[in-house]
């Protein structure tokens, strides 16, 4: 049996028709127009793609995109004045500053200085917080997507036990919190878990967010479970070829064999980020202007 392919793609293009929709009528109404700012320091090849991407899909649903490229040396005095003046920006309903940042910049001071009403990647200390209490808040695009995508085969995780593979502060932090808000039960694994194919094999819906590609094998996935992989790793170009191939943190071809759905990379849970940073976007807008 072949598990079923969880289309990150179509699923993701659907919210952003939604959004696209929203964002029309809002503007019929009442002429507003929802904007995000996107600060890029530096010049990393793969963040400019992201950059680039996020600007066209931010027009294409109808919202200014306003883009920010600093240099790479830039002092971190600079990049906080900029966040201060995008706070202040009425037009700005979004802010993302795209990580990781040069080493020389303390990449907490910068994310506590965006107005938490404005920190459409929900990194600041209070979503994260509101997250964790089950307050209402900006949830971090790429746990929200990766939430999204499950609930496209679960209605609910009651009796479900989910594990989570990662613990970093923007993906493995954040999933495990919406898993449990939806009543899953949720294990952290992480660099210094015990016999991890074990762990991983008592999971009906596993969430692989580690950065070591294909780390997780087609044997350790149980029979039928639901298998989300949040990696993005690109591997070492072939002789021959323009660039290194994509792959996640589950080896898919064998993982697809034994699951009961999963998703692949490309076209999983990355698309879905960029969707769920609109729609953080529009929320964030709506709660400004209209206190919704
Ligand atoms: N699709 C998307 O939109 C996005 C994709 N990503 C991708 O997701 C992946 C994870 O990103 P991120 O959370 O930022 O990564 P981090 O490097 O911040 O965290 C990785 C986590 O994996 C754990 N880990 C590392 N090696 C192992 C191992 N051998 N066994 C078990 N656990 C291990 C680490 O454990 P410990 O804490 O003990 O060190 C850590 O908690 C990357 O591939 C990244 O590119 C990230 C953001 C968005
Ligand atoms: N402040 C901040 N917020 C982020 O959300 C953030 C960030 N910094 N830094 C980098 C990571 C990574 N990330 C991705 C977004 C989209 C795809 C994506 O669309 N991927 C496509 C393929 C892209 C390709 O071909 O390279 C896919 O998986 O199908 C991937 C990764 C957001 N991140």
């Amino acid at each position: 049996m072949s598990a079923k392919i969880i289309d990150g793609k179509a699923i993701a293009e659907n919210l952003r028709n939604t959004i696209a929709a929203e964002v029309a009528d809002i503007a019929a109404r009442t002429g507003a127009q929802p904007g995000l700012a996107v600060v890029l320091v530096g010049n990393d090849p793969a963040s400019e793609v992201y950059v680039g991407s996020k600007a066209r899909q931010t027009v294409a649903v109808g919202m200014r995109s306003f883009e920010h490229r600093l240099p790479a040396d830039v002092p971190e005095a600079e990049l906080l004045a900029l966040v201060a003046r995008l706070n202040a920006d009425d037009a700005v309903d979004g802010i993302l500053v795209q990580l990781p940042l040069p080493a020389h910049i303390n990449t907490d001071r910068v994310i506590e200085a965006i107005d938490p009403a404005k920190d459409v990647d929900g990194f600041h200390p209070v979503n994260a917080g509101r997250l964790l209490i089950g307050l209402p808040t900006l949830v971090a695009c790429t746990p929200l997507g990766s939430l999204l995508l499950l609930q496209s085969v679960h209605q609910d995780f009651s009796g479900l036990s989910a594990v989570v593979v990662g613990r970093s502060n923007i993906v493995g932090k954040p999933v495990a919190q919406l898993l449990l808000q939806h009543n899953a039960t949720v294990t952290i694994a992480h660099s210094r878990t015990r016999d991890l194919p074990a762990v991983v094999r008592a999971a009906d819906i596993v969430v692989a967010a580690v950065g070591r590609p294909e780390l997780v094998r087609g044997e350790w996935i149980k029979s039928g479970a639901t298998v989300i992989d949040v990696g993005i790793n690109r591997l070492p170009q072939e002789p021959g070829a323009a660039k290194g191939r994509l792959v996640g943190d589950v080896a898919f071809d064998e993982a697809v064999k034994v699951a009961g759905a999963i998703t692949p990379v490309p076209g999983g849970v990355g698309p879905m980020t960029i969707a769920c940073l609109l729609r953080n976007t529009l929320q964030a807008f709506r709660a400004r202007r209209f206190g919704e």
